[in-house]
């Protein structure tokens, strides 16, 4: 079988010293002008920020949004084959689970990248397509970065356990394959330091430091088990060029290289 998702990933952060996670997000009405002139600007867009990113990239994350369309599924294959080019994982931001004979065509994504987030409302047969690919990663959605994540997660159960205690525990149980991860945003430390003591071995993707304001330190400190984990940002990163012709992308390339630095610090004192 092909080497599984987390040793992988472990490599290419040990080989890039880095647990960014790039997202790409790549918005068509925030791609600057010049790009719109090319066959599919989010592809051109695409490969400029991956030349200039992925010295400190330990993974890009396209998020499906922004491809979901003829063009965009172009453009998004144009990209992951890129970044494997350059020897760095993807994992594809798609948010997916139905019921299992749909889960099976949606897990079909996987053939293409290195791992994929899903959602864990509809249960366990729901996931079970992407948790028998034992080489590739699965992020399940735990607590979410978003204001409304609380909504339903932070809901207490007769248990005494709140929603997305029990979505960590049952992460942990369908872990056979070792290649479950947990998505816990950046935007609630409390909960990720919990969710860390609860199930320490189990990386986690960390969404929401940069645009969504949340806590980098502490997606550090608790969002790396053993040293494996992602810590992302999107727009933090490839839109922080403010130039709109071709500086763009040395913008987005010194955004990863500080994030990294600044993640950096934290992992060096744990
Ligand atoms: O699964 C995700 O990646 C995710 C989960 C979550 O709780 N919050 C969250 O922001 N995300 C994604 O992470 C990215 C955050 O983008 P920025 O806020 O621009 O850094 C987007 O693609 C979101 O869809």
């Amino acid at each position: 079988m092909a080497q599984a998702f987390f040793e992988r990933l472990a490599d290419r952060i040990q080989q890039t010293d880095s647990v960014v996670s790039v997202g790409l997000d790549s918005d068509l009405s925030r791609i600057p002008d010049h790009l719109h002139e090319k066959d599919l600007p989010r592809w051109a867009f695409n490969r400029r920020i991956i030349d200039a990113t992925h010295e400190h990239a330990a993974c890009y994350k396209p998020n499906a949004a922004f491809y979901e369309d003829a063009d965009g599924w172009r453009a998004l294959r144009e990209t992951i084959a890129y970044a494997h080019g350059k020897d760095v994982p993807v994992l594809l931001d798609a948010k997916r689970a139905d019921i299992g004979n749909t889960t099976r065509q949606y897990a079909k994504l996987l053939d293409e990248v290195d791992a994929i987030t899903v959602n864990p409302y509809m249960g366990r047969d729901s996931l079970q397509p992407f948790l028998d690919r034992g080489d590739k990663g699965v992020f399940i959605l735990c607590r979410t970065s978003n204001p409304g994540g609380e909504d339903l997660q932070d809901l207490e159960l007769d248990s005494g356990e709140r929603v997305y205690e029990r979505v960590a525990a049952l992460a942990d149980l369908w872990n056979r394959n070792d290649n479950v991860g947990l998505v816990v945003g950046a935007t609630a430390p409390d909960e990720l330091e919990s969710i860390r003591e609860q199930v320490p071995d189990l990386p986690f993707l960390v969404p929401g430091i940069g645009a969504q304001g949340g806590d980098a330190e502490a997606a550090v400190e608790f969002g790396l088990a053993d040293g494996v984990g992602l810590v992302n940002s999107s727009r933090g990163i490839i839109f922080a060029g403010e130039d709109n012709g071709e500086e763009f992308a040395r913008g987005a390339g010194d955004a990863a290289r500080r994030l990294k630095k600044r993640l950096n610090q934290y992992r060096d004192s744990q």
